[in-house]
């Protein structure tokens, strides 16, 4: 029985970080990840490179595959601009759940559209439901063999425009080979690599960052 990883780190949060404050709520988050139990948030370094990436996209309209604990989403939310729009995508209802805890204490929940379900299920569903065309922004952190399906039905869907950033998470760990070896070589991308460690490690990672040419 007993309590989850994303479960203890939220108690943790709802203990240690400032209600409202978004930026206590991701150094709490890194707190416990660095020195009670590591988990799989994008961690402040790679974090940053996300941050840099929103400020110069200046995104109206972002779609996050993955929320698990709501890390990214928080650091994502935290950048944009009023009437700007994050949608972030957990098959998971128990994360999701989690995540959603984690936006209200945060106080960003309103700021932030959670949707329960898989991604290849939701991502042909996004314009009708949603009433949105095309994204500006898109991070990827969700498992790493849905990387390339996911973008190709975003391609599909017409979700991308000219200019459209991706943004994919653990490129080099645990890696997508298939997903890097497609935006590098596709002509239809302008991608570039931007190195850095594993969250809360000494392990070499990375995030690809890929502009949509249309
Ligand atoms: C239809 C399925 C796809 N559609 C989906 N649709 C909706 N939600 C989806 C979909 N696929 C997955 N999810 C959700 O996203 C989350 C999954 C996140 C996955 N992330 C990793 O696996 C990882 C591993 C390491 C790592 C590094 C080194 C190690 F030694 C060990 C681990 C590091 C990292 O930074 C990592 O992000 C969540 C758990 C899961 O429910
Ligand atoms: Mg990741």
């Amino acid at each position: 029985s007993g309590t989850t990883r994303p479960v203890r780190i939220l108690k943790y949060v709802q203990r240690c970080a400032n209600s409202g404050d978004v930026l206590s709520v991701i150094s709490a988050i890194d707190a416990y990840c660095s020195k009670v139990e590591w988990a799989m948030n994008v961690g402040d370094e790679k974090g940053a490179i996300l941050d840099a990436v929103v400020l110069e996209t200046r995104p109206r309209y972002v779609l996050e595959l993955g929320t698990y604990c709501g890390y990214s989403t928080l650091r994502i939310a935290h950048l944009l601009a009023p009437g700007a729009r994050l949608i972030t995508l957990e098959m998971n209802p128990h994360y999701a759940q989690v995540a959603i805890e984690m936006f209200r204490h945060a106080g960003l929940d309103a700021q932030v559209e959670l949707l329960v379900g898989s991604s290849s299920a939701l991502i042909p569903q996004l314009r009708k439901k949603l009433d949105i065309e095309k994204f500006d922004l898109v991070f990827i952190d969700h498992w790493k063999v849905s990387y390339l399906p996911d973008t190709k039905l975003l391609e599909e869907c017409g979700l991308l425009k000219a200019g459209s950033v991706l943004l994919a998470d653990n490129v080099t760990c645990p890696g997508a080979p298939d997903y890097l070896q497609y935006v590098r070589n596709s002509p239809r991308y302008q991608s570039q690599y931007f190195p850095a460690r594993l969250e809360y490690l000494q392990v070499e990672d990375g995030v690809e960052k890929s502009v949509f040419l249309g």
